[in-house]
């Protein structure tokens, strides 16, 4: 390790990963430092988004294999979890092949140190680790990418009981016969269906009134109604406010009613809290918001103007809270174009006006640009344009007629084909895939007419890109259009 760099990142994950290896790319001096070897790739690669990701691909194949007993097979079994998670492990370690130390190191040229990173100075870092005594370094800019944790449930008697977070989840090796789940979340919503998949009995407490409160409440509804088919049960509006013993948990309604829930295994997704610990912030002169959040400028800058946040870390932005991989690849996109940039006044602000997240249940659920709660707090008139699947003839074929897209669109001019897309919805099978072209529409500013004109093959699922537009613009051409048309006939 260097006394001084250009740039250090605290954190190894997807936020530290991107910037460190974007700055070293464009010539930089650059220092990485994670606690340990193996939590290089963060919470995205170790307890996030691929473990989660493949836990449920297996769990859609096991799935698919018991519904196809109307077409001749005849499936039995039951899941064997320690294998499933063995083929989580197998796949965790293909990508840290290429997120380890080592490979930072030969191939990418960066500085690596593993080992716990505190401020010392407002510029200056001392990194501990058990290999040796303490070191000190400084840079010009530090980035901190430290992440978020899991937040606690706090309930009576909670400490007498195993609780599982997505820290924990992945090292099950044994079935849980009632899976309890705290919180209605995506975290719950995807390891619900998953585990629900594998032939656990699943039960949803949810403190609010329908799950995954950031999504339209139809797509919520359209949601739980799916996962209620499969056999998971949701006691929403109500909180888990005791364990009056290690396998028993009481539930409250809003309206004061208890009941006992009897469960093997209990997974609390709450949500997540910006994880600022043993950074002694205070040494460099960074200070907290009253959430506790590292306070942040519109530019991703702490109070201390050599240092930035991305990742996780960055929930204190102005721009408010997106706890995603992606969300830290757009941090560091902003980061790195402004540390580039001289001078602040062409620095690039942090906006999430073209950000988009997929909840990967079965059906996905993908939600890109402005939604109907901004549009709203921003005075932008729109118009909703919704699209049930019912007469697409892929959802027929694979029997989700149940699928729906629900767009926002500009007012409606003269020429309905110049229509512009503002943002939306979609919750069908790979609807994560099927939004991508929406979501480049909204960015690049493209028609009603743009998709009208292309020719989809059929029956490729993205064909209701088009056919959502079809009667938009048959009911909306202007009459004089259609006489005119009609008389140039
Ligand atoms: C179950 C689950 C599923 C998810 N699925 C998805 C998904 O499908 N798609 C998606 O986009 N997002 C998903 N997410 C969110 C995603 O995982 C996170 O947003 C992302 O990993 C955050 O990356 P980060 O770099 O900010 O933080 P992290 O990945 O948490 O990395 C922070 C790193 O900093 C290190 N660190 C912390 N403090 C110090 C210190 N003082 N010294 C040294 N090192 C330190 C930690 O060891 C850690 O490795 C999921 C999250 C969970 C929990
Ligand atoms: N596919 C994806 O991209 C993906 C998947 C999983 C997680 N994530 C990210 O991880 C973050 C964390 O996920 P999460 O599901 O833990 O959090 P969340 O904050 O998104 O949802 C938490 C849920 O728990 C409920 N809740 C809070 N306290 C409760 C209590 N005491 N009792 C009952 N319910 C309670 C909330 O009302 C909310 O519905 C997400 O916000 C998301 O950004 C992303």
């Amino acid at each position: 390790m260097k006394t001084h760099y250009d740039l250090i990142a605290i954190g190894a994950g997807s936020a530290g990963l991107g910037v460190a290896i974007a700055m070293k790319r464009l010539g930089f001096d650059v220092l990485i430092i994670d606690r340990s070897d193996r939590r290089i790739g963060g919470d995205c690669l170790n307890d996030g988004c691929v473990p989660s990701k493949a836990l449920i691909h297996v769990s859609r194949m096991i799935h698919n294999a018991r519904r196809s007993g109307p077409f001749g097979w005849t499936m039995q079994g039951a899941t064997d979890l320690g294998a499933v998670m063995q083929y989580v492990r197998e796949r965790q370690d293909i990508i840290r092949t290429h997120e380890n130390a080592a490979y930072l190191r030969d191939t990418e040229g960066l500085d690596v140190a593993l080992g716990t990173a505190r401020f010392v100075g407002r510029q200056e870092i001392e990194v501990t680790s058990e290999d040796g005594p303490p070191v000190r370094t400084s840079a010009k800019n530090i980035v901190l990418c430290t992440g978020s944790k899991p937040q606690l449930l706090k309930a009576d008697g909670v400490e007498a009981v195993e609780v599982h977070t997505n820290e924990t989840i992945f090292s099950l090796d044994r079935l849980p016969n009632r899976l309890l789940i705290v919180g209605a979340g995506p975290i719950a919503m995807e390891m619900g269906q998953a585990f629900a998949r594998f032939g656990s009995q699943v039960t949803v407490v949810g403190q609010e009134d329908r799950i995954l409160s950031k999504e339209l409440p139809e797509v919520s509804a359209l949601l739980q109604q799916r996962l209620e088919v499969e056999g998971i049960t949701f006691r929403l509006g109500q909180q888990v406010t005791a364990f009056p013993d290690p396998h028993t948990a009481r539930i409250e309604s809003q309206n004061g009613t208890t009941e006992t829930l009897p469960f093997d295994a209990v997974l609390v997704a709450v949500g997540r809290t910006a994880s600022v610990r043993d950074l002694n912030l205070p040494a460099a002169g960074i200070e907290l918001n009253d959430k506790g959040q590292i306070k942040l400028n519109d530019f991703l800058q702490t109070t201390n103007p050599h240092v930035f946040a991305a990742g996780d870390a960055a929930a204190g932005a102005p721009a408010g809270t997106r706890y995603f991989s992606h969300a830290a690849e757009l941090h560091v996109s902003t980061l790195v174009t402004n540390l580039l940039t001289p001078g602040q006044v062409l620095d690039k602000k942090l906006s999430y006006d073209h950000f988009s997240w997929v909840t990967f249940t079965d059906p996905e659920v993908a939600t890109f640009g402005l939604q109907e709660d901004e549009l709203t707090k921003r005075n932008i008139r729109y118009e909703r344009v919704v699209y049930d699947f019912a007469e697409d003839d892929r959802a027929v074929i694979e029997a989700y007629e149940y699928a729906k897209m629900i767009l926002f669109t500009e007012p409606k001019g003269l020429n309905p084909f110049g229509t512009r897309l503002l943002g939306g919805t979609v919750i069908a099978p790979n609807a994560g895939e099927l939004a991508q072209e929406l979501i480049l529409a909204v960015q690049k500013k493209l028609t009603v007419g743009d998709f009208f004109n292309k020719i989809y093959p059929y029956p490729t699922a993205s064909r209701v890109n088009k056919s959502i537009w079809l009667d938009y613009v048959l009911d909306n051409l202007p009459g004089v259009v259609k006489r005119a048309v009609k008389w140039v006939y």
